[in-house]
């Protein structure tokens, strides 16, 4: 029975004698005849899981001075946004949109496409059915440096995501000048997606009849501002916000009519706080902020353990990195983070959690390849692979190559990254280019068999496609976004995945089997049933981990299942 490698610290570290660039099997261009990313709308909504995980996490939530401009503060502004924002793997820099004007003066506020008119994504206020157009061309007058400005644009995201549109999507079509102004668009929706069920209850308790969609986001965005949460203390003054909604609303034709609404009702929350938030905190959405669907299921798979699991999914995440056990020792990397004045402290084998989220490209080293951003729940994957120099590697699933990185830094083996997306398989590339390794590297659908040679594999990581359940911390739009049925639609075909890939596995090989999910009809019951269906023999692996944040445990909720076939 194979060792378990845990989360806590081990005393020996790994060793950080290997090269860089000894990855073996070298062929990075990605073939073509992959099938064509899917897109946002209904279809990003019941897309399965491309575990966005690994992302720079958000900022400490610090509670700005006034500004009596009702400027976004400098700290809001310049820290890494409460958004995971642009993936290390996703570009170097973060993703500013041309750029119009980058100074503070006057500039055209966001502008954004119409909401989806099948409204598949979020219930609106009141249950009314959202309005299908917006003016997407319209852009209007404020400062960029202004939160009224950082309001609008997350609105404006809001309004997508209740189309069906996955946030970092929606936010990368809202205009910003700057990246300043863009850090607290995302800074601003992101508190939204984890206080939505909340804010849409105020907003029903108070507004006699169902906002327009832009003006239902617009409060979806002030409110969080003005109130504590999971996450921390109010960011904002509260009548800030309130001004900068008002100046938000007056400029822009699709809320410029509900000015007075959008005043009347945040100034009612300040003065009825108490009454108002022990009204709608007694309705279920509203206390969790997660569906009552989600809810239930939570209950129903973790009965002693729900309130917990709802919690540390309603928190801001950490940033952990993972040390490149080729290039450094996790001992020497704390040092060099010490000198640079980063606090952090280690969680796992490989894993360093910061004290606080810093912007990538400030971390040590990182730009060379020395570490990675990684959650450190999912670095027990390539530990649990057991991978050793000169095997044959399948790492099916493998975008944007989080595990595919690990593995390679660990042995020297020849290691095909497979995945269905041929746009997803580029940030695989780009990823190992940062890390100085190589694979081969293959757009294909792991259920398919075109792609293999006929050689057998020693290790088969099958991460496959999920409702992500698991990391609605980092990307707290996911629980409005899925669907009660999603997790058994997407177990379907993940059994394929699986059955094909045991095909593929040689005797006494290991298939390690993981989701970032907390359903069980993806997980267990699915790692119980392929079990039965191959007569694999299942060895020792964490099964469900939890999300937990704390000092010593933080991670992501995954699960991990592995088999070993027969000699
Ligand atoms: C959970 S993510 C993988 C994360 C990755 N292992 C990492 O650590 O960075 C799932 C991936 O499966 C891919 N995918 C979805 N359906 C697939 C299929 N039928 N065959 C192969 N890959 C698929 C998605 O494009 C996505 O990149």
């Amino acid at each position: 029975m194979s060792k378990r490698p845990t989360l806590s610290l081990k005393s020996k570290p790994a060793p950080a004698t290997k090269k860089a660039g000894a990855g073996m099997g070298s062929r990075p261009a990605v073939p073509p005849g992959g099938r064509p990313r899917s897109e946002a709308g209904k279809a990003a909504a019941n897309k399965p899981a491309s575990k966005p995980a690994d992302k720079p996490a958000d900022k400490p939530a610090v509670k700005p001075a006034l500004q009596p401009a009702g400027k976004v503060p400098a700290a809001a502004q310049t820290a890494a946004p409460s958004a995971p924002a642009p993936s290390p793997w996703e570009t170097a820099a973060p993703r500013v949109h041309k750029a119009r004007n980058t100074s503070s003066g006057p500039s055209k506020a966001p502008s954004f496409a119409p909401p989806r008119s099948d409204s598949g994504g979020l219930r609106a206020s009141h249950h009314r059915d959202l309005k299908p157009r917006v003016q997407t061309e319209f852009q209007a007058e404020l400062k960029s440096d202004s939160l009224a400005f950082a309001l609008l644009g997350a609105a404006a995201a809001v309004l997508q995501v209740r189309g069906g549109m996955a946030l970092p999507q929606a936010l990368a079509g809202v205009n910003a000048p700057s990246p300043q102004a863009r850090g607290a668009i995302q800074d601003i929706a992101y508190r939204a997606m984890r206080q939505l069920g909340r804010s849409d209850a105020l907003v029903a308790e108070m507004a006699p009849k169902a906002p327009d969609p832009l003006v239902a986001g617009l409060l979806a965005c002030a409110l969080p501002l003005m109130q504590a949460s999971d996450e921390g203390p109010a960011p904002y003054e509260a009548f800030t916000v309130v001004d900068q909604a008002v100046t938000a609303a007056g400029a822009h034709p699709d809320t410029a009519r509900a000015k007075g609404m959008v005043n009347a009702l945040l100034r009612r929350f300040l003065r009825e706080r108490e009454t108002l938030l022990a009204a709608v905190l007694a309705q279920p959405v509203a206390r969790w902020n997660y569906p009552q669907w989600w809810i239930d299921a939570a209950i129903t798979a973790f009965p002693t353990q729900w309130e917990a699991v709802l919690t540390a999914g309603n928190q801001a995440p950490p940033l952990t990195l993972r040390v490149n056990a080729r290039r450094v020792t996790v001992e020497d990397y704390l040092v060099r983070l010490a000198e640079a004045g980063i606090g952090a402290r280690r969680i796992g084998e490989q894993a360093v959690r910061l004290d606080k989220p810093v912007g990538v490209h400030l971390i040590p080293g990182f730009d060379e390849g020395d570490v990675s951003v990684q959650d450190a729940g999912a670095q027990l994957a390539a530990q649990l692979l057991d991978v050793q120099d000169g095997m044959r590697v399948l790492d099916a699933c493998a975008a944007p190559g989080g595990k595919t990185g690990h593995i390679l830094e660990l042995a020297d083996v020849a290691l095909t990254a497979l995945d269905a997306d041929p746009q997803r398989l580029t940030r695989v590339r780009e990823n190992l280019e940062r890390l100085g390794l190589s694979a081969e590297l293959q757009a294909a659908q792991a259920q398919g068999r075109e792609w293999w040679d006929g050689e057998p594999f020693d290790r088969i990581l099958a991460d496959v496609p999920c409702t992500a359940s698991g990391i609605v911390r980092r990307h707290p739009d996911i629980r409005w976004l899925r669907r009660k049925g999603d997790a058994l639609q997407l177990a379907t075909l993940s059994g394929q995945i699986l059955d094909n890939l045991w095909q593929m596995l040689r005797p006494n090989g290991k298939l390690l089997f993981v989701t970032c999910s907390l359903w069980p009809q993806e997980s267990e019951a699915q790692a119980a049933a392929f079990a039965v269906r191959n007569r694999a023999t299942r060895i020792d692996a964490p099964g469900q981990l939890l999300p937990v944040g704390g000092a010593e445990q933080d991670h992501d909720g995954l699960f991990y299942a592995l088999f070993q076939k027969d000699a």
